[in-house]
């Protein structure tokens, strides 16, 4: 079937090509579909493509039914509801990278077109009026610019503003003084940098903790006279607070890139000459648009093809060698959490999930969610999925446990899952046999050798003659052909258990006679 991708907003056409040029992929480009038409149709396609105008709210994704991936070309995921989409088990990617640059040349150029009224100039010029008196501007060299977020732009505008000659003090709550003074800027608290700057600009996402981070008090604590840029989202300036700071000339300036609503037309903050706006463009270069399309395009191909993501938002992100060494426990550990819950008669509690030897080195909770994943999908079905598989438990009151060991338990490399319900507790444990690949090795205290694929009939029993020649018998009698056995027991008389590998798929009625034997303690037929 064709993977249909719709494309909401204008993104850059080498994106676009590479996803047209797939076989089997189709792309419709609607950029002009309001809120309504878009949640009408939404359920056709497998990916979206939006920028930061397309709202992709809950009611867009609930009804979104085919929806596996939500491509932002660009960095902020403001516009996308990540909950709504993580609980669908729909991948957010975005293009983190791409637009670094033009950013932050664009912070630049508003910081100093800022200092030298340029906008205001040029307006007047327009208008026939030549006053050089009213536009004298300031000089940034040695001026104080107070940066708040130092991730990717910030950094770059700090060091764009050195390059200006003037003093940067920064904030950001992963900012170290070792890391600022290596970077020739000062490391300032935010009430350090609210009170110290002739120039601050915002470089936060947009959050809980970020919204309305410049606000009344925050503009009382600055100096007089300061100036304010915003080209990261609206939103983290309180709109109304730095209106009433223009108002009463505490902030001489300010200019903004994005607002809290957009588009913003008639906004009261654009009717201030103090203030001077660009329609959202930090990230409209060429160069940009291209980085992001093509990122953001790449990783919904590698989605397509069965690849790992570079920019995933909603789920940990795997390099690629990592994901090279991971991959065939991913498919073990999946395996070991299906194979698990056919052996769980009620409601899963807890799961507790235990690593030991050498795979004790990868970051591990990857695997981890394919295991949930496997546990879950029995009875959740394909809608579970790696990046719903923790939010699923959480919501179905199943606590996870994850302990590790570098100790190796006989094998180089053992994963044990436990399965606790309310009255029983199972577990069973596999590895990765160096050149035999994936095997469980371990049910309950039972020491077994099974591959983890087809159809697999597990027994419990009391370890008594005759009691395996019966099964096969019966069996036999249903056309269901043995291919492999394992048999283990506690002691001699004791608790035994047998895994018979057979070919078909073995039908209730057949589970039901097998149960009706003497010395059978329960019977699970397990399709893997
Ligand atoms: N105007 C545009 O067109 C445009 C273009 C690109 C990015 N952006 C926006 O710019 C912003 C920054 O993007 P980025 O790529 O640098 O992101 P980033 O994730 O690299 O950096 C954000 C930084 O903010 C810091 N931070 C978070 N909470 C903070 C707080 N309370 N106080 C101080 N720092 C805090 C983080 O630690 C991080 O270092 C985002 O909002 C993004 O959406 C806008
Ligand atoms: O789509 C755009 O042009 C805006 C992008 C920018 O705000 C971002 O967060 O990457």
């Amino acid at each position: 079937m064709a993977f249909r991708i719709l494309i909401t907003e204008s993104i850059s056409n080498e994106g676009i090509q590479r996803l047209q040029e797939t076989p089997n992929v189709i792309v419709e480009l609607r950029s002009n579909l309001d809120f309504k038409d878009l949640t009408a149709i939404i359920h056709q396609f497998d990916a979206l493509i939006v920028r930061s105008q397309t709202q992709v709210t809950r009611e867009i994704i609930e009804p979104a039914t085919n929806l596996k991936i939500i491509g932002r070309a660009g960095v902020g995921v403001d516009n996308i509801d990540l909950d709504a989409a993580t609980e669908n088990g729909i991948l957010v990617v975005n293009a983190p990278n791409g637009n670094t640059n033009s950013a932050a040349e664009h912070t630049m150029a508003m910081l100093m077109a800022l200092s030298r009224n340029i906008p205001q100039a040029y307006h007047a010029l327009k208008q026939n009026k030549w006053d050089r008196k009213q536009y004298i501007g300031v000089e940034l060299k040695d001026k104080t610019l107070g940066i708040i977020g130092l991730g990717r732009i910030g950094a770059e505008v700090a060091y764009r503003a050195r390059g200006q000659r003037m003093n940067v003090i920064a904030y950001d709550p992963f900012l170290t003084k070792e890391k600022a003074s290596k970077m020739g800027i000062e490391y300032g608290s935010i009430q350090a940098v609210l009170q110290s700057a002739d120039f601050i600009t915002v470089h936060t996402p947009l959050l809980k903790e970020t919204k309305h981070l410049l606000n009344r008090d925050a503009f009382e604590r600055m100096k007089p006279g300061v100036q304010i840029i915003n080209c990261a989202r609206g939103g983290i300036i309180d709109e109304d607070a730095l209106y009433e700071a223009i108002i009463s000339k505490k902030v001489v300036g300010a200019a903004l890139d994005v607002l809290e609503e957009e588009p913003f037309l008639q906004h009261k903050l654009l009717e201030l000459p103090e203030v001077i706006a660009t329609p959202h463009l930090g990230a409209s270069t060429i160069e940009a648009q291209e980085n992001v399309a093509v990122d953001v395009c790449q990783d919904i191909l590698r989605y397509i093809h069965g690849g790992v993501v570079r920019n995933p938002v909603n789920l940990p992100s795997l390099d690629k060698e990592f994901y090279r060494k991971i991959e065939p426990y991913f498919h073990l550990g999946e395996k070991l959490g299906e194979f698990l819950i056919y052996l769980a008669d009620e409601s899963p509690e807890e799961i507790t999930i235990s690593y030991a030897g050498d795979i004790t080195s990868y970051e591990l909770s990857p695997l981890s969610r394919k295991i949930i994943k496997g546990i879950l999908k029995r009875h959740l079905g394909t809608h579970v999925n790696e990046i719903n598989a923790l939010y699923l438990a959480n919501r179905k009151d199943i606590q996870i446990h994850e302990s590790k060991t570098s100790t190796k338990k006989g094998f180089s490399n053992l994963i044990t899952v436990e399965l606790k319900t309310k009255s029983t507790k199972r577990n069973v444990s596999g590895t990765l046999l160096n050149g035999l690949g994936a095997r469980i090795v371990k049910i309950d205290h039972f020491s077994v050798d099974v591959t983890p694929k087809g159809h697999i009939i597990v027994i419990h029993h009391t370890d008594q003659p005759g009691v395996i020649g019966k099964m096969g018998s019966l069996l036999a009698n249903h056309d269901i052909n043995i291919a492999t056995m394992q048999v283990d027991r506690s002691d001699i008389g004791g608790d035994a258990i047998m895994m018979l590998k057979v070919d078909k798929h073995v039908e209730e009625v057949v589970l039901n006679k097998l149960m009706m034997l003497e010395d059978i303690h329960y019977v699970r037929a397990i399709d893997l």
